[in-house]
């Protein structure tokens, strides 16, 4: 094991009560909103072939329109988003069953949707004026939803940012200023929404940041005493030896990983029994609005049930993403998938919240979760007999008190099934499924 000065602060998971509510959450909606939803991934007719919110590093050389960083630069000035109304979002959360949400505050632009004092790049000087940061963590409090604020270490065109090591002594002097500046916005947040449950970090891989270790860890530290019990992911700072979300000893930093971003572990092995979440945009990679939502595959409802099934049965929480347009609108077809989700979560929650991995051999048919001494059988894939096996290894101690079968929420009497022992020696109770259920189809 190797002396570590800036490692994880903690072997094993947190158990306090704020980390135990995070860890009930099961879903969760994430939205990516800025100055970036005004080009909505083209401009002047020519599209980008990233993702919107990353528009503004689009090269020349890429296809990006002549002078294009200058032109992003001054859209701000036109940021006056007349159908923003962060009640509507939150309702929609709530209608989805999400039990919290993260907002990003600045992306990597730098845009700050806050009234920042540290810079002039900000809500204030744009048409809207507005402190939006603050009528979305109110707009959800309202609806009894926690707010985790995304936070970007990026920001492009700050004077003081440097994505690689600073050499020149000018280039250290800037990035020292850029580093207060990172800290302050920092507490500046907290303090402004004392609301705020805790901090999602984004934008933290470069070289200048990761190098930065000692100054991190002493932040980190320094934000926890600001706000006793925030929670911080895997995902903020980097040990002495540049190693991220897991230091040099292969222990976790932060409070959960951050890892699963668009992608989800197959195995209870693949979670190294950490807590992590789960982000999953709607279409395959676009973040912010993206005026063309034709030209890719975007997720169906039961997609996105199917993999926040497979994130609670394996310890997770799954985080929904959701990126409103230059207006702050949120295009229909989102809004429509997220009601499809709330209409089955309306049903299905109790194998959501709250519940965690059920240590029996995954079943084909579907995913196993568990609260207690219940089972939830979440069945996806219906078996041609119509009978679903619940294989319970013979030295399992945890035998389901109850068990229920998901969609219909219809308690399963597994005293009245067909019991006995699979050649690999569990025990196994048959279930046959109730008569006209069927997993694929929505309420
Ligand atoms: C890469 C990258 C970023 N990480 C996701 C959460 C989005 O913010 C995307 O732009």
């Amino acid at each position: 094991r190797l002396e570590l000065r800036h490692g994880s602060h903690r072997e094993g998971k947190r158990n306090d009560a704020e980390m135990q509510r995070w860890r009930d959450y099961g879903l969760g909606q994430f939205i990516h909103w800025g100055v970036y939803a005004i080009p909505g991934g083209a401009w002047d007719g020519i599209s980008y072939n990233g993702a919107a919110e990353w528009i503004r590093s689009w090269s020349e050389k890429s296809g990006a329109p002549k002078d294009w960083r200058a032109t992003y630069d001054k859209l701000y000035k036109q940021f006056n988003p007349q159908h923003f109304d962060a009640k509507i979002w939150a309702k929609q959360a709530k209608k989805m069953g999400a039990r919290y949400m993260i907002f990003t505050t600045k992306h990597h632009d730098g845009f700050c949707l806050w009234p920042s004092k540290y810079t002039k790049y900000t809500i204030v000087n744009s048409p809207y004026k507005k402190d939006i940061v603050k009528e979305v963590v109110e707009a959800y409090a309202a609806e009894g939803i926690d707010v985790y604020l995304y936070f970007s270490i990026i920001f492009w065109n700050h004077p003081g940012y440097r994505s690689t090591v600073p050499k020149a002594p000018h280039d250290s002097l800037a990035y020292e200023s850029f580093k207060e500046f990172t800290r302050n916005q920092l507490v500046e947040l907290l303090q402004n929404y004392p609301q705020t449950k805790g901090l999602w970090f984004d934008g933290s891989w470069d070289a200048a940041w990761v190098n930065q270790a000692a100054w991190t860890d002493k932040l980190e530290t320094e934000l926890r005493q600001l706000k006793p019990g925030l929670i911080i992911g895997s995902r903020f700072r980097a040990d002495e030896y540049g190693k991220r979300h897991f230091d040099s000893n292969g222990i976790m930093m932060g409070d959960y990983e951050q890892g699963w971003e668009r992608k989800l572990p197959t195995t209870i092995d693949d979670t190294h029994g950490n807590d992590w979440d789960c982000v999953m945009t709607i279409p395959p990679n676009q973040w912010g609005y993206n005026a063309d939502w034709k030209s890719s595959y975007i997720k169906t409802p039961y997609d996105l049930i199917a993999m926040l099934m497979q994130a609670n049965s394996l310890n997770g929480n799954f985080v929904i993403n959701f990126g409103p347009d230059g207006q702050g609108a949120i295009r229909p077809e989102e809004s429509a998938i997220a009601a499809k989700v709330g209409e089955w979560m309306q049903i299905n929650s109790e194998a959501v919240y709250g519940v965690t991995h059920a240590n029996f051999p995954k079943p084909d048919y579907g995913v196993l979760t568990k609260k207690d001494t219940t089972l939830y059988v979440t069945v996806f894939n219906r078996p041609i007999n119509n009978i679903v096996r619940l294989a319970i290894p013979k030295s399992s101690k945890e035998i389901p008190g109850k068990a229920y079968l998901l969609v219909n929420n219809v308690p399963l009497d597994l005293s009245a099934v067909n019991m006995g022992l699979d050649r690999d020696n569990n025990m196994y109770y048959d279930v046959a499924l109730p008569v006209g259920f069927s997993a694929a189809e929505m309420p």
